[in-house]
C-alpha cells in the first residue's frame, strides 16, 4: 500500500511559470562559479583497450573521483530505450505518478529527492528509484502496458551489472588489488544495485533553483547516463563547480563512499550536483553498484599498513545506507576511525560545501 509521499511536497513542476520560495535556493546575484565553462571537465576515457585505460581510469579517480567513458559495449539503441521510459514515466499526470509513490519507509518508487530532509528548500526534480523488480510498480503506472518498461529495466540492468564489475576491476586493478583480493567480488551476480531515474523539467528560474542538492553516492561506483541537456556538476578543490558536458553515448563513472573506503582514502568519492535549465527538460538515469548484501566493507588489507592504518571500521551497505539517511554528510566521518589523508583533490568534507 503506496504512502502519501507528501504529495504536497511534490507540486507539478512541468506547469509551473514563476519559481515558487519554498524551491528558491538562492538570490539572482549570487554567483557561486558554476557557470565557469573555461574549467577543463573530467578525463574521457576509451574503453576499448583495458591495459592502456586502467592507469587513466586511477588517475582519474585519485584527482576527480569521476571521469566518462566511451567504447564501453553498452548500445546506443539501450541506452535510448531507456531514456524512452524515464520519458513515458514522467510525462503520466502526476496523480497517475503518486500511484507509485515511494513508501515513508522504502526504497523504491517515484517521489522527491530523497535528500530533501536536509534542506529547507525544494529540489526541482523528481525522481523514481527501482530496487529489485521494477514489476508492482510498473503495475500501478501503465496497469495495461507495463512490459515494455520492465523489459527495458531488466536488460539495461544486466548490461550495467558486466560493465560495473570490469569497472570496479579497472579502477581497483590501478591500486594492484587483483580478484583474488576481493573474494565477493567474484561470480555472476557479484553486487547488489538500484536505478535511479531523475527529471529536471525546465525552470523559469534555473540560477535560483537546485536540480539535486551536492552529495556523494553511497555506492562502490555510480554508471551515469544524462540526456543530450547539460546540468551534471562535480565539485573539485580549486577550480569548484565543474559542468560535465553530456557526450552522445559517453557514460559519467562516479567514485561512491564505498570505493573511497575500500580504497583506504586514495579515492575521494565525488561530491556532484544537478542544476537546470531555463528551456530544456533533463533526465539522468544512474545505476548504484554496491556490494552484495551482508558483505562488509573496509579498507583493503593490501592498502593498510603500519604507515597507512585502515582509516574506516568494516560496514555493510545497508547499514552505510541507513547512516546515510540519518547523517547524510556526515556518514563518512561517523565510520572514519581516524583523520583523513592530506593532498587530496577533494578531501573536503562535503559540509564545508556551500550548497544554495
Ligand atoms: C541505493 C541507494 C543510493 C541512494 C539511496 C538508495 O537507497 C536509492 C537512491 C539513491 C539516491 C539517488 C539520488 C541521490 C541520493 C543521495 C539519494 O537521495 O537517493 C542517492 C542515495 C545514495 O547514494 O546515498
Ligand atoms: O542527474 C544527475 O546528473 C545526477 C544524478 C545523481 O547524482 C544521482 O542520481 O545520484
Ligand atoms: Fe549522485
Amino acid at each position: 500500500m503506496p504512502s502519501i509521499i507528501s504529495s504536497e511536497k511534490q507540486l507539478d513542476l512541468y506547469s509551473i511559470k514563476e519559481l515558487p520560495e519554498s524551491h528558491a535556493w538562492r538570490s539572482s546575484l549570487d554567483d557561486d562559479g558554476s557557470r565557469n565553462i573555461n574549467v577543463e571537465s573530467i578525463p574521457v576515457i576509451d574503453l576499448n583497450d583495458d591495459k592502456f585505460a586502467i592507469d587513466r581510469i586511477g588517475h582519474a579517480c585519485k584527482t576527480w573521483g569521476a571521469f566518462q567513458i566511451i567504447n564501453h559495449n553498452i548500445s546506443q539503441r539501450l541506452l535510448n530505450d531507456m531514456e524512452t521510459c524515464g520519458t513515458r514515466l514522467f510525462s503520466l499526470p502526476m496523480q497517475q505518478k503518486l500511484k507509485a509513490a515511494r513508501s515513508s519507509d522504502g526504497i523504491a518508487g517515484y517521489g522527491v529527492a530523497r535528500i530533501s530532509s536536509f534542506f529547507s528548500k525544494l529540489m526541482w526534480s523528481e525522481g523514481f528509484t527501482i530496487f529489485g523488480s521494477p514489476l508492482e510498480h510498473a503495475r500501478q503506472l501503465w496497469p495495461h502496458n507495463y512490459n515494455k518498461f520492465c523489459d527495458v529495466i531488466e536488460e539495461y540492468e544486466n548490461e550495467m551489472e558486466k560493465l560495473a564489475g570490469r569497472l570496479m576491476g579497472l579502477m581497483l586493478g590501478s591500486l594492484g588489488i587483483t580478484k583474488e583480493d576481493v573474494k565477493w567480488a567474484v561470480g555472476p551476480r557479484s553486487g547488489c544495485s538500484a536505478l535511479q531515474l531523475n527529471s529536471y523539467p525546465a525552470c523559469p528560474d534555473p540560477d535560483r533553483a537546485m536540480g539535486l542538492a551536492a552529495h556523494t553516492d553511497s555506492t562502490i561506483l555510480t554508471i551515469l547516463h544524462q540526456n543530450n541537456t547539460s546540468g551534471l556538476q562535480v565539485f573539485r578543490e580549486g577550480n569548484g563547480w565543474v559542468t560535465v558536458p553530456p557526450l552522445r553515448g559517453a557514460l559519467v563513472i562516479n567514485v561512491g563512499d564505498l570505493l573511497h573506503i575500500l580504497s583506504n582514502g586514495l579515492y575521494p568519492s565525488v561530491l556532484h550536483r544537478a542544476v537546470v535549465n531555463r528551456t530544456r527538460h533533463r533526465l539522468s538515469v544512474a545505476y548504484l553498484y554496491g556490494p552484495p548484501s551482508g558483505v562488509k566493507i573496509s579498507p583493503l588489507s593490501k592498502l593498510v599498513d603500519q604507515r597507512n592504518p585502515p582509516m574506516y571500521r568494516p560496514v555493510t551497505w545497508s547499514e552505510y545506507l541507513g547512516t546515510k539517511a540519518k547523517h547524510f554528510d556526515k556518514a563518512l566521518s561517523s565510520v572514519r576511525l581516524c583523520a583523513p589523508r592530506i593532498g587530496f583533490a577533494n578531501s573536503k568534507d562535503q559540509s564545508g560545501v556551500q550548497v544554495g
